[in-house]
């Protein structure tokens, strides 16, 4: 076997021109896109009265209180541009949200106002469901739903019911689930809790915590997939 060479003592890296530098730069990978805005668009109780459908849409359903517009403010990395509450109703319009992305992307997303909850007067209860349904039903620009459920209660009737009629729509979007609130769990038990929900369910579900971010980067990973194809 041939020796090689003592290798010489110099350092390991030849000390870089200015051009060398250049080139080495364009060779390193992007930086992983950021946000760069997240701005309140405008809000209505009445689906032919929303804000312009000027961008694709993603929008976040589910029961009251399961935690949709914590969720929001977490996608958007904003404390407090979607408002939340500890009492079930919170949010009683289509409020719809715009963020822009480092890279040029731009989305809006829609935070929803819950169903399921029997404790408001009679007339907003019947209202709700009508308003959810058409915004769902009507709204060219959507592509995506992410669908909320409580990881401690798992899908319920109403849930599987927008289920089905989101898949019975003409164009139907893009349906993920996210099994929120997963921080209620202790590490060991937040798998088992998702794959719980998971057996309910054909597509992707995503174990989702708003207090400590966990499920972020993998429902924008989705998320920003669907939008990007159309660009
Ligand atoms: N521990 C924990 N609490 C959460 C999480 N997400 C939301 N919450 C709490 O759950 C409650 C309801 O949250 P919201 O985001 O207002 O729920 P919502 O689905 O928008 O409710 P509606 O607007 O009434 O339909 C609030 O007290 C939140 O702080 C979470 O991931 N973990
Ligand atoms: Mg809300």
């Amino acid at each position: 076997m041939t020796e090689l060479p003592a290798a010489p003592n110099v350092p390991v890296a030849p000390v870089a021109s200015d051009a060398s530098n250049a080139s080495n730069a364009s060779a390193r990978p992007a930086p992983p896109p950021r946000i760069v805005s997240a701005a309140f668009v405008g809000a209505s109780t009445d689906a032919s009265t929303l804000p312009a459908p000027t961008l694709a849409e993603v929008a976040f359903a589910g029961r009251s209180n399961v935690g949709k517009s914590s969720l929001l403010n977490a996608m958007m990395q904003r404390k407090s541009l979607a408002r939340t509450s500890r009492t079930p109703g919170c949010t009683r319009q289509v409020n719809i949200f715009e963020v822009g992305w480092t890279d040029g992307l731009r989305v809006h997303l829609v935070d929803l106002p819950g169903y399921g909850y029997a404790k408001r007067s009679r007339s907003e209860k019947i209202s709700w469901g009508p308003l959810i349904e058409s915004y769902l039903a009507t709204r060219q620009v959507l592509r995506a739903v992410t669908l909320l459920i409580d990881a401690r209660r798992g899908a319920e009737d109403d849930d599987l019911a927008l289920i089905e009629f989101l898949e019975s729509l003409e164009n139907p979007p893009q349906i993920f689930l996210a099994a929120t609130k997963i921080d209620k769990f202790s590490r060991a038990q937040q798998k088992p809790a998702v794959e719980k929900v998971k057996r309910q369910f054909r597509g992707p579900v995503i174990g989702f915590s708003s207090v400590t971010g966990d499920g972020r980067d993998s429902l924008w990973q989705r998320l920003r997939a669907v939008v990007q194809n159309e660009r």
